[in-house]
């Protein structure tokens, strides 16, 4: 398990829901697909807050209409530069094999959450950990990367059949979704960095709110476009009730995450982001309500899942 840190001031768990695995406990007297929580804490474990799909009799779970839409928010796997402990930014490198594991490792953990649409970064590290991942879900519906660069993408990459489309899940690509820039660091080793111009400045760079690294984008820049994005192009889908997935990286994360918590300047500077480490939102009557994280580095994941989902 990674080390994962995620203190702010709206993330304090319900200590209830810590230390609590999303398991399918099987099908309920109703043929309804039941799943529930197993509370692991300790020796004891007991499954807490079943939650009932309802069952149209074909099988099919699909969830009742809610007032609840779920956003997961899942930072890239392992990428080839964050193993070599390279600073990658705006690079566009793909995973390790340690990162290709995550991602299905993740995919186990989402695989009963109801997915309608999927965001990427444009950059391969996240559309392949959102590919992976889905590879894992339960609907087994096909994810399809939509390319809408020109009228000619557009349409030759048209699907001309309405089962077909419905078999499938639409991964919409954003460029602003992808990581900061990180200027003229993108390549430098993080270490040999810090040892050339000082621990305190590097983390400075790495991690606070409004100083850029030399001509690259601060976090505050980095927020400018990615939550700009994520309100104009991704809440219309969780308002429209649709459940979304949005697979990007550790900063343009966190800045959605500084939005989503409320957190500060001052706040931020410890919100940190494990690789493959997938985080769950509701999203209810316009408000954003953390459901689920890793709570340490020793326990396992979190998602306390409702009742209308
Ligand atoms: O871009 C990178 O180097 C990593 O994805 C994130 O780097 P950081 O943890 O230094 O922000």
């Amino acid at each position: 398990a990674q080390s994962h840190r995620w203190n702010s001031k709206n993330s304090r768990l319900d200590r209830r829901t810590a230390n609590v695995r999303l398991v399918s406990v099987g099908s309920c007297c109703s043929g309804n697909r039941k799943l529930g929580l197993v509370c692991a804490s300790g020796s004891q474990s007991s499954v807490i807050d079943p939650v009932h799909l309802p069952s149209n009799g074909k099988g099919d779970h699909s969830p009742k209409k809610s007032s609840e839409s779920s956003l997961i928010l899942i930072r890239h796997g392992e990428s080839m530069w964050n193993e070599k402990n390279l600073f990658t930014g705006c690079v566009d490198v793909p995973l390790t094999p340690k990162g290709v594991d995550e991602a299905i490792e993740a995919g186990k953990r989402i695989c009963n959450i109801p997915i309608d649409v999927i965001f990427t970064s444009a950059m391969i590290r996240s559309q392949m950990t959102a590919m992976l991942a889905m590879m894992q879900h339960r609907r087994k519906k096909v994810p399809i990367i939509t390319h809408k660069e020109s009228e000619q993408a557009q349409s030759w990459s048209k699907i001309y059949s309405e089962d077909t489309k419905e078999q499938s899940i639409p991964v919409i690509t954003a460029w602003q979704l992808n990581e900061r820039m990180y200027g003229e660091l993108q390549g430098l080793n993080k270490q040999e960095t810090a040892d050339r111009f000082g621990k305190e400045q590097v983390h400075e760079w790495r991690r606070s709110y409004d100083t850029p690294p030399p001509n690259g984008e601060s976090l505050e820049m980095c927020a400018d476009r990615a939550v700009s994005y994520f309100k104009d192009q991704v809440v219309p889908h969780l308002t429209a009730g649709k459940h979304v997935m949005v697979a990007a990286h550790a900063n343009s994360l966190r800045s959605i995450i500084m939005h989503l918590d409320k957190l500060t300047s001052q706040e931020v500077i410890s919100l940190e982001l494990s690789t493959g480490i997938p985080m769950l939102y509701i999203f209810k009557e316009g408000e954003f309500i953390r459901r689920g994280s890793p709570v340490g580095p020793s326990e396992a994941s979190v998602y306390a899942y409702t009742r209308n989902i």
